[in-house]
């Protein structure tokens, strides 16, 4: 930490020194180097310079819940062997995985606490995350070597997270994602939140699991709906940066949801292995640079654009996977009709989203105020600008910032008359 020094006041009160000007001018290190910088003879205005080392793991382990496996106690430290966790599992997870996730923690030898949550896009709330506040007082836990454990989909990783990110200003936590989304999204990033006041995820941290395990079993207890709800994400990563992931999700997207990732048959088990690494490299490849997202124009944000409001007012008809495909869709037809892509590509796409059984149109499409509405919340998320994502072809993506109500609105009618595939009705 450098500091920059305060001239002896003495020589300035005498006025000897004709150089004298009000305010020194910054000394020490670079214009953004860390260190304490000070700005004026009285010393009335401090600067605090730092930056903070971030680095998590996220690992591919299948049966991870093997009794020899032991990645689970890899991040904390077990002073003198002991090893302490406080697990908060999903409520489903735990009808299906319950026992044997208690079995290896036993096995181990392990001091534990689970606390089984009920979680969906419902429950995602502050109340959820103050019941798992109020369990980890109860339980007590050393926050720098005993991480909390979360063992569910999307909604209670950022739940989860989010206490994470809050409990004795951050307490350290790993993630076990048993959904698709989790494996390729929701346990890969830093964000982490919940639904507020009607609005997605509108509270919420960075905050990465120090140690993400990901473990495709988990997966085959999956519903066909939810491997379909994952695969719209990877179909993001696809169009904004991966021709190869888009093929094979258009070759073997059928595989894919009948085998659930499990490899069932000899082609099906490597094209699961790919199209899951390949979404979680291009994820990470986009997070990476940007991870704490000073910069605004985010790939990732795809499918994003429209979705968060489409979502919460279809709650809980039309899950997150899902409304990210209606607006992918809707926003396909626009990128086509600025000729960003062809009216084949277009179909293409159409024709991969019905391939995963998801869906490209919502009746919610038909309210030009919600969508109206939609844009202009995402512009305030986005900094004053739409910054929206168009796909470039199939594999590539540009920003615009000049989407007009009249687009929006034949780009609904375009997609209306392609015979887009619906969602199921919601009140
Ligand atoms: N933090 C991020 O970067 C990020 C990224 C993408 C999505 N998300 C969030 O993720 C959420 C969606 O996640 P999700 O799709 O996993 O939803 P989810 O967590 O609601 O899980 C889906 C359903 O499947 C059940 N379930 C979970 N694992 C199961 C298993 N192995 N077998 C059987 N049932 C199982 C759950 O109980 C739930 O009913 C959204 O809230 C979205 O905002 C966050
Ligand atoms: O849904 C999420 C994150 O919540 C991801 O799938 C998505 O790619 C991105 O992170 C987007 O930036 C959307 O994130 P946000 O609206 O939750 O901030
Ligand atoms: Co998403």
């Amino acid at each position: 930490m450098s500091v920059s020094p305060i001239e002896d006041s003495s020589q300035l009160v005498t006025g000897t020194d004709p150089g004298l000007s009000r305010g020194l001018p910054l000394t020490g290190p670079g214009d953004d180097d860390a260190g304490l910088y000070t700005f004026s003879q009285q010393v009335d205005s401090w600067v605090v310079r730092t930056s903070k080392p971030v680095s998590y793991e996220i690992r591919i382990r299948d049966d991870l819940f093997g009794l020899s496996r032991t990645d689970l106690f890899d991040a904390g430290a077990a002073p003198e062997g002991r090893i302490r966790r406080f697990v908060v599992i999903d409520a489903d997870v735990d009808l299906l995985h319950g026992d044997r996730i208690r079995a290896y923690l036993d096995h181990h030898g392990a001091e534990y606490e689970i606390c089984v949550v009920p979680a969906n896009e419902t429950l995602k709330d502050f109340d959820t995350a103050a019941r798992i506040v109020r369990e980890i007082d109860a339980f007590g836990i050393d926050r720098r070597r005993e991480p909390v454990i979360v063992i569910g989909g999307g909604v209670l990783m950022d739940i989860v997270g989010l206490v994470g990110s809050l409990y004795r200003r951050g307490t350290p936590f790993v993630r076990v994602p048993t959904t698709l989304i989790g494996l390729v999204d929701a346990g890969v990033g830093a964000k982490t939140g919940v639904n507020f006041n009607g609005h997605k995820n509108r509270l919420g941290t960075y905050f990465p699991a120090d140690l993400t395990l990901l473990d495709r079993g988990f997966l085959a207890t999956l519903d066909r709906r939810h491997i379909g709800n994952g695969l719209a994400e990877i179909l993001k990563i696809a169009l904004i940066k991966d021709a190869r992931l888009f093929n094979l999700l258009e070759q073997y997207g059928p595989v894919l949801l009948d085998e659930k990732f499990q490899g069932v048959s000899e082609r099906g088990d490597l094209v699961a292995e790919e199209v899951l690494r390949r979404a979680i490299h291009g994820m990470l490849e986009e997070l990476q640079p940007n991870l704490w997202e000073a910069k605004l124009e985010r790939t990732v944000d795809y499918g994003h654009t429209f979705s968060p409001t489409v979502e919460m007012r279809a709650l809980p008809e039309l899950l997150h996977g899902e409304a990210v495909c209606v607006d992918m869709a809707l926003t396909t037809v626009l990128g086509w009709r600025r000729g960003l892509l062809s009216a084949d590509d277009r179909d293409r796409v159409l024709a991969v989203m019905r391939g995963l059984e998801l869906p490209s149109w919502d009746p919610l499409l038909e309210d030009p105020s919600l969508l109206t509405a939609a844009l202009q919340d995402t512009v305030r998320h986005r900094n004053g600008k739409q910054r929206l994502p168009l796909p470039d072809g199939i594999g590539g993506a540009v920003f615009v910032n000049d989407v007009t109500e009249d687009e929006i609105t034949r780009a609904v009618r375009d997609l209306r008359e392609l015979g887009s595939t619906r969602s199921g009705t919601h009140v």
